[in-house]
């Protein structure tokens, strides 16, 4: 059973000519208990997909099911969902149990029921200490943590989070996604999270959806987006420092850039214009042979160094562990490259090969 169906998903904002589409027919099937992250670039359109799911704005064409039940005319109440958000949305003037109870109090749920819901959701986020608090009293990774607290509460079938880090620093941040991921361990609901941080979208998700432009360009783990990006901008926006990309023409054994012509060392999937996609941490330094890289600058970041150069007039990075003696700027190093690292795209549909 699909938790979350989205079926040629179309959203139009304004109407008539004048209608600005913002989604083009974007198909997902998300599995019952399964953590899906949403990631692009702003504007890509996961805030508008997410907000349709949640029922927040409407659908322009296609169909959204939760659950298998199509929920395009669905008041976002009766969704069975629970979001979180960026700002937490959490009110001032209430406690942090009043803040997590009350959603079930508009819902008449009895109070030894609210009592018991929000124990357990104070306990597993150890917020137990704080219940009697009020937002302004807290951190802002305590903010959110209520903000959390109060999606479980509710029991949903889905949880729906929308950037809900980005406020908080980088050290809490990276603890919030630690925790995030054990709460979903322990109660195993559906999870459709959105971002535009591809580092979260890779530790968080068990399936990542990678969308630009109102599209979805990949759809699939983490490893398989990383391993085999579907596109040049799956490949350049999934990983930091981004993939290496030239654009030049296979002859033979040799890959011709601009003046660069650089000896691959296996068989490439076709002669003529291609894009050469190398991961900066999947090149090596030989002695001889190989790339001539033009050496820059150089960047040291405790664990690793990177450094940025030219092959012919193609920028480059390489990243090297950090313990190894550096080149210079203005050294020539030989980059050597395991021909199964090398990704092959099309120079027109900049899909791969
Ligand atoms: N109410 C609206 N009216 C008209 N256009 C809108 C409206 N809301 C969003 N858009 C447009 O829809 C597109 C997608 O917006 P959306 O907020 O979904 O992007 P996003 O990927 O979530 O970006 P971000 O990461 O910056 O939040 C953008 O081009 C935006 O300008």
């Amino acid at each position: 059973m699909s938790a979350i169906s989205l079926r040629n998903v179309v959203k139009r904002y304004g109407r008539g000519p004048a209608a600005n589409q913002v989604i083009h027919g974007v198909n997902a099937e998300i599995d019952s208990g399964e953590f899906v992250v949403i990631v692009g670039p702003s504007g890509c359109g996961k805030s508008t997909l997410l907000r349709m799911v949640a029922g927040l704005e409407e659908i322009s064409g296609g169909e959204i099911a939760i659950a298998d039940r199509v929920v395009n005319d669905v008041e976002p109440a009766d969704r069975d969902i629970a979001m979180v958000f960026q700002n937490y949305a959490l009110y001032p003037h209430m406690s942090v149990f009043e803040n997590m109870a009350y959603g079930l109090k508009i819902r008449k749920i009895p109070a030894d029921e609210i009592q018991a819901r929000v124990d357990k959701a104070a306990k597993i986020l150890e917020l137990g200490p704080y219940l009697k608090r009020k937002p302004r009293e807290l951190s802002g990774g305590q903010r959110q943590r209520v903000a959390m607290g109060r999606a479980i509460v509710r029991q949903p079938a889905v949880f729906l989070f929308d950037e809900p880090l980005s406020n908080l620093d980088a050290k809490l941040r990276a603890q919030t996604r630690i925790e995030i991921q054990k709460l979903h361990q322990e109660l195993g609901i559906t999870s459709l999270f959105v971002t535009h941080d591809q580092v979260e979208a890779m530790t968080l998700a068990q399936r990542m959806l990678v969308m630009n432009g109102g599209r979805i360009e990949q759809i699939g783990t983490p490893e398989e987006v990383y391993q085999r990006p579907a596109t040049t901008f799956v490949a350049g926006f999934i990983g930091s420092p981004p993939m290496n990309l030239i654009t030049g023409r296979v002859e033979g054994s040799t890959f011709v850039a601009g003046n660069a012509r650089l000896p691959l060392p296996g068989a490439a999937p076709r002669e003529g214009e291609v894009i050469l996609g190398l991961r900066p941490e999947h090149a090596a330094l030989g002695d001889t042979g190989g790339w001539p890289l033009r050496v820059e600058v150089v960047e040291m970041l405790g664990a690793e160094r990177l450094v940025y150069g030219k092959l012919g007039d193609a920028a480059f990075t390489l990243r090297l562990d950090g313990t190894l003696t550096p080149p210079k700027p203005g050294d020539t190093v030989h980059l050597q490259a395991d021909s199964a690292r090398l990704h092959w795209f099309d120079a027109t549909s900049k899909t791969r090969l």
